[in-house]
């Protein structure tokens, strides 16, 4: 099977059902996740992005069950939902990867920055000659400068962006396949929050990796994603979400077919006036502060 983007999706989810206390929370969610592509997955807060998120990697809490299909790119390729606990742990990592939302709190504040990656890396296996090296360059990819500073610091020492780079440097330092980043910049100042969503675009093209990017934010995924998928409730009726639309990013915001999806493009702010380009997008077209000017927004391309 080839993914919307024509090449063979590092996942492939199919009739996705999460539900809490045996209510249904999201219901029959597909997505495909191409290699080296951003795909959003966007919806108002508490529309169950993150439950559909954490559904993949076999992180639910307590009283959530999935059900359904997520297909793991591999040889042999591997179903992820249903698995054993021990053979989640042994993929989550090297062939998935996971940024939380709070990664201040997701990181032990009494152990460095380094002893972080340093463990990921041990307990998969890396040998010791290699530990070193691997974690400075999953720092650096980051965008972390002064990776070796950075490994002996605590993660109360480091701004807000510097963990949230950390956090990714933690989430790919095995290099998995696939990334799932969940809302990773929201408490980030838009300047940091740009920075960071540009390493994470930056590497999922360069290693081939595909990345699901969960966000509230249309922007945000008109911007860093090349597809945008939307959880809400079909035809505003209360019930469990689903996908009511999904596409290229700027298809969704050109043409959005869903009523949710026109609402949320016109709260974005991006709504283009009939047959004018964003104002965002010509401003970012105009001279990117990033030196990106010239680079199409990854929601133009497609
Ligand atoms: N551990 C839990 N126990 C009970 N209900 C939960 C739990 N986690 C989430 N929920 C409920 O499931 C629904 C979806 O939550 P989820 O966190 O997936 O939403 P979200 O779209 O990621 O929201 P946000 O953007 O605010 O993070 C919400 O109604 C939430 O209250």
């Amino acid at each position: 099977m080839t993914s919307p983007a024509g090449r063979t999706p590092v996942l492939t989810v199919s009739g996705l059902d999460v539900r809490i206390a045996a209510q249904p929370v999201v219901s029959g969610v597909d997505l495909e996740l191409a290699p080296g592509s951003v795909t959003a997955l966007v919806g108002r807060s508490g529309s169950g992005k993150s439950l559909t998120a954490r559904a993949l990697a076999g992180l639910l809490p307590a009283g959530a069950a999935a059900s359904g299909s997520a297909r793991l790119a591999g040889d042999p390729p591997v179903e992820l939902l249903g698995l054993p606990e021990r053979r989640m742990r042994r993929l989550r990592g090297s062939a998935l990867g996971y940024v939380f939302q709070e990664s201040r709190a997701s990181l032990n504040p009494t152990v460095p920055v380094g002893r972080h990656l340093r463990e990921t890396v041990r307990a998969h296996g890396v040998p010791r000659r290699n530990r070193r090296s691997t974690v400075l360059e999953a720092l650096r990819r980051a965008g972390l400068d002064e990776p070796e500073r950075i490994c002996g610091a605590y993660p109360f020492e480091l701004s807000g962006g510097q963990v949230q780079r950390a956090a990714l440097a933690l989430g790919w330092v095995l290099g998995p396949r696939l990334l799932v980043a969940d809302e990773v910049t929201s408490a980030l100042d838009p300047v940091t929050q740009a920075g960071v969503l540009d390493v994470l675009r930056a590497d999922a093209l360069a290693a081939g990796r595909a990345v699901l990017l969960i966000t509230h934010d249309l922007a945000v995924a008109y911007r860093w994603a090349d597809r945008v998928a939307v959880l809400a409730e079909p035809g505003g009726q209360p019930g469990a979400r689903r996908i009511v639309e999904s596409g290229p990013a700027a298809r969704l915001l050109r043409a959005p077919a869903d009523p949710f999806t026109a609402e949320l493009v016109r709260a974005s702010g991006l709504a283009p006036a009939a047959g004018a380009v964003p104002a965002a997008a010509r401003a970012r077209r105009g001279g990117d502060p990033r030196g990106a000017g010239t680079r199409p927004l990854a929601g133009e391309r497609g």
